[in-house]
């Protein structure tokens, strides 16, 4: 059974272009693949709405089993905080919050996520602690407020949380957009060993290619999706 499917799914911002019209696709358990595409291309408009942050204008997607379409804010919140992991170009830290209630809030809105990271591990705060010093944060920097943390370093802490309680999908969005090459490769290293040692299938959106031969499966927007909106200017 697939992790995530979208269906006939289609997609404009109001009053604007025909963004996605996209028939198929589709990830299966524990798999990892790589979405590219041009900058404007529409490739963060489908990581929301594969996360149900935004709402297709028709078309059918499924998270683990589950339609997200369709469902009442509430519970599509409810569907996205059990099954899903979300790493954003921006990380979405809370900066004001330390790194480890960052990692925690996860298990602060899901149930199923506490119980998962509980059953792994003894409980949601030692799951937090344990990832965060997998992703080579020591310590003494998980009560610190995770604004006055470093770019990669805040990129860990997102990951940290994107991960905690063994989501069944982490969706990354040009997650690695601010770190040199080096780190790039490092990152997605860290991304590989986690999601394989929790089982998550792994959607990686990228518009740089050069971090494609990372991955199994590589998929291109613009030859999946038939809507082809204008390229942005460079
Ligand atoms: N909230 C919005 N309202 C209206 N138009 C939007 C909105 N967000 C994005 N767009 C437009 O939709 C198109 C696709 O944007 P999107 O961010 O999905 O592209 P992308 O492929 O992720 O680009 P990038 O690689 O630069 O992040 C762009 O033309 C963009 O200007």
């Amino acid at each position: 059974m697939p992790v995530v499917s979208a269906t006939a799914l289609r997609f404009a911002y109001r009053g604007g272009p025909q963004l996605i019209d996209l028939p198929s696709f589709a990830l299966d358990a524990g798999e990892s693949v790589f979405l590219h595409g041009p900058s404007g291309c529409g490739k963060s408009t489908l990581i929301n709405l594969l996360a149900g942050t935004l709402t297709p204008g028709a078309g059918r997607i499924e998270i683990a089993g589950q339609a997200l379409t369709g469902l009442a804010r509430g519970r599509r919140d409810r569907l996205r905080g059990d099954h899903l992991g979300l790493i954003f170009q921006q990380f979405n830290l809370l900066p004001f919050l330390s790194v480890r209630e960052n990692v925690l809030l996860p298990c602060r809105f899901s149930a199923r996520r506490a119980a998962q990271a509980s059953r792994a591990v003894g409980s949601p705060l030692a799951a937090a602690q344990a990832l965060l010093e997998r992703l080579g944060l020591d310590r003494r920097l998980h009560g610190r407020a995770a604004g006055t943390l470093s770019v990669g370093q805040q990129q860990r802490v997102a990951a940290a949380r994107a991960l905690i309680g063994s989501p069944e999908l982490v969706l990354a969005d040009e997650p690695t957009s601010a770190l040199d090459a080096a780190a790039q490769q490092a990152f997605i290293d860290l991304l590989f060993e986690q999601c394989a040692a929790t089982g998550a299938a792994l959607l990686f959106v990228s518009h740089d290619q050069r971090l494609a031969s990372r991955f199994l499966r590589v998929e291109s927007l613009p030859e999946l999706n038939r809507a082809h909106p204008a390229p942005l200017p460079a």
